[in-house]
């Protein structure tokens, strides 16, 4: 038997399997999935299997020398998926099966086989490996010759436990536990406890009860049963010490009261019975537009338990930034130990322990950020995507996926439904729904039947023209005021991005805007000159202003910090949490700020991105933007969109309980469509005047778009490769589809290397993987060897 392997090398070329012979001793371990180490020149190195072989065309096969796992890490479904996400990403095999499994896998992993039986219950073989010792390590099982395929057999049936270390942090990983032992009845157990022995008759009724170990620790503490109450068990021979492994569960110490279903209101019922036709009909991906406050999470969570109920699993992806101890709460509190959280805010073991509570079937249901879609479950009835239009969905390095197409795939395979939720669906998903290749469901009202909070808009221009210099307006400034006076709390949002790289007029808001691109020009400071990042279009930063002739045109920045002091100085009484990438960049900063801020020790929350997510504090009845369009001037041909989106959010953080919420949005730019349609919360408006434009641009959804990017440090190497690239898919391409560049990227040097993009967009392609992979292919070897680096991004979302 032969075994096709992929090296852990990350280089172009070696991407693509080797052969090794299975010897015999490895045969029934050695499988599809599983990771081994393989002879590979002078050394040992890791691999995965992707199959197995009855021959080989390889003159000279090698055998494999170890086999590093008794179950395989990847199903049958991850390493197709894996296949699929190497081809249409064009990263390397190896690349994309990384990208599925926990870092920790990666060679950091002790394995111990422990025996659970007397030694005459084991086959002989394994009686002799375990001569006179409870414990074998993994390796050292190997190493004595012994037949894997039977290890493998008693560990299936019981009869050995595998535990598992993460090298870096194996230290106190283990408690004691207490089981019952030996096959008694209850009633004997019972007589034989004898009646006078109270607490070990208690202690009898919790092990009878428990399906797992009980931790002496926890019967101390929540049980009042003391050690000599264990050890009396023990030596009557009704019980045993066991190790237990301690779970370095990040939630595990907190109490998460039980949740129930709550009622739902007659828009929730709806929604929750159209997922339910398609659960039972097989896979549809839905598309749940829901206005924030509406009640989506709960309807997440009734689905998830109807899928439970099944006896399936679900996986529930969360924006990392929502990712909050409130969000995870909701899910533990409805499920228990059922859950498992992965995000990336867990150090590699703990990682590791959630992985493996999910590949072990420990638990049914995942909530965690992007990578959580490749979770391997077996048994999946359904997958959400909450927040489905958030960027960070898509990876940004290599393998550079979407989870949304990773879910619709494992949907498919799975025959499950694939639930996609937002306020503010991306124009994309929500433009699908409309053609009907998703299914669209809504939810028009928020549950508490309250009005969206009213919107004002604050002209910053006027605010200058009256001699205001601040960034606070007199009308939030009033507002804050007001709701220091009655205690009630406000959230205000600065979105930092953006700031000082468009060159704005301060008099009448104009911005400069490429001829060609409908997007706005960067400034770049060095040479005074605006650029086009799409097109490469440039011209010399203006001094007055081509439309009013005002000298106020500069770019300009509000940082955080600024404002902070700025609220200090006029609301001296007022107390603040700063939440931005500077006060939040310890780990669990974050969530230490938020829940004071939830604790009510401050009035007014001022943050950047992070707190327009998912914050549901119900004293909460301000929300303010302070430079709205700071976003908009983006050059992305996205901004219009997410400004929307960003609005919407901040919105909805306000009056979320009995008393009405309010928010004022500042800008320079107060007629902007997406400005004035979140400000009546009309999202169909919006995505009607948006899609106009897109459609005027050719911009998704009307096409589809890829980002090359080439770099190196020496420019004349990147503008030949470039060029030469181009030209490869000049040949090759459809006449439909338009490729623009090479031109330097916005960035157009990091780190000494220069940098050079195209920009392909298309509607038809018959494989637009091929034709990628056709014109990077013949540089495969200059990019394992020489340092130079060509990065294609299919559906990108950034453009930096
Ligand atoms: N049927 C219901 N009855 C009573 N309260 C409900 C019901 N459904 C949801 N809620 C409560 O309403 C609030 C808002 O619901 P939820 O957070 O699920 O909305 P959402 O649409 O996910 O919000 P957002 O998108 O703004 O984060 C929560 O506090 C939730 O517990
Ligand atoms: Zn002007
Ligand atoms: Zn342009």
């Amino acid at each position: 038997m032969y075994a096709r392997v992929y090296i852990d090398v990350l280089s172009g070329s070696v991407d693509r399997p080797f052969d090794y012979r299975i010897p015999p001793e490895l045969t029934g371990v050695v499988q599809p999935g599983v990771r081994v180490q393989v002879p590979f020149g002078p050394r040992q190195i890791t691999g995965i299997v992707i199959s197995c072989t009855e021959e080989s065309d390889v003159t000279k096969v090698k055998p494999i020398h170890q086999v590093l796992d008794e179950q395989p890490v990847l199903t049958p479904e991850l390493l197709m998926l894996g296949q699929t996400l190497a081809r249409e990403t064009l990263c390397l095999q190896m690349t994309a099966y990384q990208a599925m499994l926990p870092a920790a896998l990666r060679g950091k992993v002790v394995k111990t086989l422990e025996r659970n039986v007397p030694l005459a219950e084991l086959p002989p073989e394994l009686a002799a490996l375990f001569q006179s010792r409870r414990r074998v390590s993994w390796i050292d099982a190997q190493k004595s010759g012994t037949a894997m395929g039977v290890v493998r057999e008693a560990v299936d049936q019981g009869l050995l436990t595998i535990e598992e270390v993460v090298k870096d942090q194996s230290a106190g990983r283990t408690l004691q536990g207490v089981q019952l032992r030996g096959s008694y009845s209850a009633e004997e157990r019972l007589e034989l406890v004898g009646n006078r022995a109270v607490k070990q008759k208690e202690l009898l009724d919790v092990l009878e009860t428990s399906e797992r170990p009980m931790l002496v620790k926890t019967l101390a503490e929540d049980y009042g049963i003391s050690n000599a109450a264990v050890n009396g068990l023990i030596d009557k021979g009704l019980a045993e010490k066991v190790d237990v492994e301690k779970r370095r569960d990040p939630y595990g110490a907190r109490d998460f009261e039980t949740s129930t279903p709550l009622a739902l209101t007659k828009e929730q019922t709806h929604v929750l019975t159209s997922i339910k036709k398609v659960q039972a009909a097989g896979h549809d991906t839905l598309l749940l537009q829901g206005v924030t406050g509406s009640g989506k999470t709960e309807v997440y969570l009734q689905a998830i338990e109807d899928v439970l109920n099944q006896g399936s699993e679900a996986i529930v992806l969360v924006p990392e930034i929502s990712l909050t101890p409130q969000m995870v709460e909701r899910f533990k509190s409805r499920f228990g130990e059922a859950v498992a959280v992965l995000h990336s805010a867990l150090s590699a073991g703990e990682k590791y322990d959630e992985w493996r509570r999910i590949h072990r079937g420990e638990v049914s249901v995942v909530v965690g950020a992007r990578s959580a879609v490749f979770a391997p479950f077996t048994k999946l009835g359904l997958i959400i995507i909450d927040e489905e239009h958030e960027g960070s969905y898509k990876q940004e390095d290599q393998p550079r996926y979407h989870a949304r197409d990773i879910a619709i795939q494992r949907g498919e395979y799975h025959n499950c439904p694939v639930l996609l939720g937002s306020a503010t669906p991306s124009i994309e998903s929500y433009a699908r729904a409309r053609k009907g290749v998703y299914t669209l469901l809504q939810l028009t009202e928020r549950v508490n039947q309250k009005a969206m909070p009213e919107v004002k808009m604050v002209d910053m221009r006027e605010e200058l023209k009256e001699g205001n210099r601040s960034p606070l307006s007199t009308v939030m400034l009033e507002e804050l005021e007001k709701r220091l006076e009655r205690g009630e709390q406000s959230v205000l949002f600065l979105n930092r991005r953006g700031f000082s790289t468009f060159i704005m007029c301060r008099s009448c808001g104009f911005t400069s805007q490429c001829p060609h691109c409908e997007i706005s020009l960067t400034y770049h400071k060095r040479h005074h000159q605006l650029k086009c990042h799409y097109c490469g279009f440039e011209e010399t930063a203006p001094a007055a202003c081509p439309e009013c002739g005002s000298e106020h045109i500069r770019f300009f920045g509000t940082g955080t910090q600024k404002v902070e002091q700025e609220l200090n100085r006029l609301l001296p009484e007022a107390r603040i949490i700063r939440m931005d990438v500077d006060t939040t960049s310890r780990k669990g900063a974050h969530e230490a700020l938020l829940q004071q801020f939830g604790e009510q020790k401050a009035d007014i929350l001022l943050g950047t991105q992070m707190i327009a997510k998912g914050l549901d504090f119900p004293n909460i009845t301000l929300a303010g933007v302070l430079a709205a369009d700071a976003l908009l001037k983006i050059p992305d041909f996205r901004a219009a969109e997410r400004t929307f989106q960003l609005l919407t959010q901040v919105s909805g953080r306000a009056g979320r309980d009995e008393r009405a919420g309010e928010v004022v949005i500042q800008s320079y730019d107060t007629e902007h469509y997406s400005l004035l349609h979140a400000q009546n919360y009309d999202f169909e408006r919006f995505v009607q005047t948006e899609m106009q434009e897109r459609k005027r641009a050719q911009y998704p959804p009307y096409t589809y778009m890829v980002l090359i990017t080439v770099s190196h440090q020496d420019l004349t190497r990147v503008i030949k490769t470039a060029n030469e690239v181009a030209h490869k898919i000049e040949q090759h391409k459809q006449p439909s589809t338009a490729l623009l560049g090479p031109v330097p990227s916005p960035i157009a040097r990091i780190k000494d290397r220069y940098r050079y993009q195209c920009m392909i967009k298309y509607k038809d392609e018959p494989d637009m993987a091929l034709l990628l992979q056709q014109a990077v292919a013949p540089y495969m070897k200059e990019m394992s060897k020489d340092d130079l680096y060509i990065a294609v991004d299919r559906h990108p979302q950034m453009f930096m």
